[in-house]
């Protein structure tokens, strides 16, 4: 079990993830570690971040997963069974999507799935759940509890409905939650609100978050330590705080990429790719 702040709650080393059927892996020796801390992983689309989210909670039926380990808070992922992970996954594990519209069930109400979701994890009254389930939407600065309960999805706007995953992937108090673009749909007020929530939250709680992102400002500000993935493997892990320092000429090309207010109007850098990039790295953590 992991008891101290500093003890890695995940363990990665060498993942490879091949989906069936298609030519090359999309995910090649990715090695990290992840304590109560915020890591970010950012890359190009497709270049395999949702694909290693995924991965940990073993929800790929149609890819063959291989590593040297995968170990989460003691628990063997690759060898779990799937009755283990039924208690991984939800309880232990969360994962928070990009646009609630698709993760909510349209014809129950928000307040029902949430205490519902916790009652699949936890023996307690319904009663009881039902109040939990309140607290967290006060939690999540919902400020009528109440009332968005017993709301159904298309009732709730977007940046409420991500603060409802918010809670209902909170409430079980997992030890880690994978956030997938978890703002992208969301306007800049309200996703500067969802990521306060979400920060708060993860350093009350003490969680290790994954926070999967296009977005280097955003992982800049938001996260203690960024991997760069590129065709599927890990291009450079570093510091947030040293991002800009980053060496690999993809992730400098990325941030040559980045837009800055006060940087002119000048015509932004297309991205260069080199085929050397895709050739395996050694594993870095
Ligand atoms: N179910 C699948 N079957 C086959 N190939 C897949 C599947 N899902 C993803 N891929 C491929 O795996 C690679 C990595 O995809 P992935 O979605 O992990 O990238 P990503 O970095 O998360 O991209 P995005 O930012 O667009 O979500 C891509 O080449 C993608 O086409």
């Amino acid at each position: 079990m992991t008891d101290h702040p500093s003890d890695p709650i995940l363990s990665v080393e060498n993942l490879s993830i091949h989906y069936r059927g298609t030519p090359r892996p999309a995910v090649r020796n990715v090695s990290f570690t992840l304590g109560r801390e915020r890591l970010g992983i950012v890359g190009e689309s497709g270049s395999g971040k949702s694909t290693v989210g995924r991965a940990l909670l073993r929800l790929l039926p149609t890819a063959e997963i291989t590593a040297d380990r995968m170990s989460f808070k003691g628990i063997d992922l690759l060898r779990a069974s799937e009755k283990d992970m039924l208690h991984v996954r939800g309880a232990q594990m969360s994962m928070i999507l990009q646009d609630p519209k698709f993760s909510l069930n349209p014809i129950q109400r928000c307040g029902d799935q949430i205490t519902e979701a916790y009652l699949t994890h936890n023996k307690c009254p319904k009663r009881e759940a039902r109040a939990r389930t309140l607290d967290m939407l006060e939690a999540v600065q919902i400020r009528d509890p109440e009332r968005v309960y017993g709301l159904y999805p298309h009732e709730v706007s977007g940046g409420m409905g991500q603060r409802i995953m918010i809670a209902m992937m909170l409430l079980t108090n997992p030890s880690l939650v994978i956030a997938d673009e978890p703002t992208s749909a969301l306007d800049v007020t309200v996703r500067l609100q969802v990521l306060g929530i979400l920060d708060a939250l993860v350093r009350d709680k003490g969680i290790g978050l994954i926070m999967i992102s296009h977005d280097l400002n955003l992982v800049r500000n938001f996260c203690d330590r960024v991997l760069i993935m590129y065709a599927g493997q890990v291009v450079e892990s570093l510091k947030a705080s040293e991002l800009d320092n980053a060496q690999h000429p993809y992730s400098r090309g990325l941030l040559a990429a980045q837009p800055r207010i006060g940087g002119g109007r000048g015509t932004l850098p297309v991205l260069q790719r080199r085929p050397e990039w895709s050739e395996p790295v050694e594993a870095s953590s």
